[in-house]
């Protein structure tokens, strides 16, 4: 059966999306694989599908480009925000996922690039919850890159933003070797499951440039939980304040810890074309 799909992006992080509230859609994983391939297939860094949810206005569910499915996608709840709800100029919505459910609330800006703002809910910080496979504090792991007497990256946050990430601190991000440490520490044994990685440079208190290898996906031009997990790094380090810019290849998100400890994320949203699988 061919099934309709809108290709979108947030910030250059690009998503196959399609609706499946009315029938069905479970693609194994290497069809998933073979769809996502930029050489042969279609190409995108996840596959999001849309369906029913009892408790909520919809539920998405996510699956990276390397066939896994996994729990959440920031850049993707403002994309699906939008889909539900393109007309509105301000709605609340509620979207279920393996993650936990978040709130999205899409401001319509234009036609074709609109922004979306998302409830993205509370950081989680406890080791078990990342999770890692050994107690450690979520603040300073203990984890070294690179020579042991020189370690080129070390002592990272980990937060879980409903998926885990690892935030490495570091002096000049365009100089980081995004690829060959990230895929080193995504499938590195202290996490179980697998980390998103995030390189970050504090330009001042409001403003972080970020850089990300993404669990499953390889760098991406951008990720929105990472965006999240990466203010709140440095926030808890003390570098900025509860509120910043986060930078990235594809461009800005704007990030709020509030004080109801949710973080909430806004950003723009982009559709590109419609096609059929
Ligand atoms: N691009 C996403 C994150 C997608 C999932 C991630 N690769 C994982 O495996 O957890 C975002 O915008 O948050």
């Amino acid at each position: 059966m061919s099934r309709p799909f809108l290709k979108m992006n947030g910030l250059g992080n690009d998503f196959i999306v399609v609706d499946a509230r009315d029938t069905a859609f479970a693609p194994a994983p290497e069809q998933v694989r073979a769809w996502g391939d930029r050489a042969s297939g279609i190409g995108f860094d996840q596959l999001i599908a849309i369906e029913g949810s009892a408790s909520g206005d919809a539920f998405m569910r996510v699956w990276n480009s390397d066939g896994g499915t996994v729990e959440t996608c920031g850049n993707a709840l403002r994309c699906v925000g939008w889909y539900l709800n393109p007309k509105a100029a301000e709605k609340t919505l509620k979207i279920d996922t393996l993650g936990g459910a978040t709130k999205a609330i899409v401001i319509r800006a234009d036609e074709k690039t609109g922004t979306v703002a998302v409830d993205m809910g509370k950081p989680r910080l406890d080791w078990r919850e990342i999770p890692l496979s050994e107690e450690m504090d979520t603040l300073r792991l203990e984890l070294k890159v690179g020579p042991y007497d020189a370690p080129l990256y070390h002592t990272p946050c980990a937060v879980s933003m409903g998926n885990p990430h690892v935030v490495f601190f570091v002096d000049d991000v365009s100089k980081v070797d995004v690829a060959a440490t990230g895929s080193l520490i995504e499938n590195h044994p202290l996490f179980p499951e697998g980390v998103n990685v995030e390189f970050a440079q504090v330009i001042d208190r409001q403003t972080i440039r970020m850089r990300v290898w993404e669990r499953g996906a390889g760098i991406t031009q951008s990720c929105g939980t990472g965006a999240c997990a990466t203010l709140v790094a440095t926030a808890r380090r003390g570098l900025t304040d509860r509120t910043a810019t986060v930078i990235m290849d594809g461009g800005p998100l704007h990030i709020a810890w509030a004080e109801n400890d949710h973080v909430i994320m806004t950003g723009p949203v982009e559709v590109e074309f419609e096609g059929t699988l």
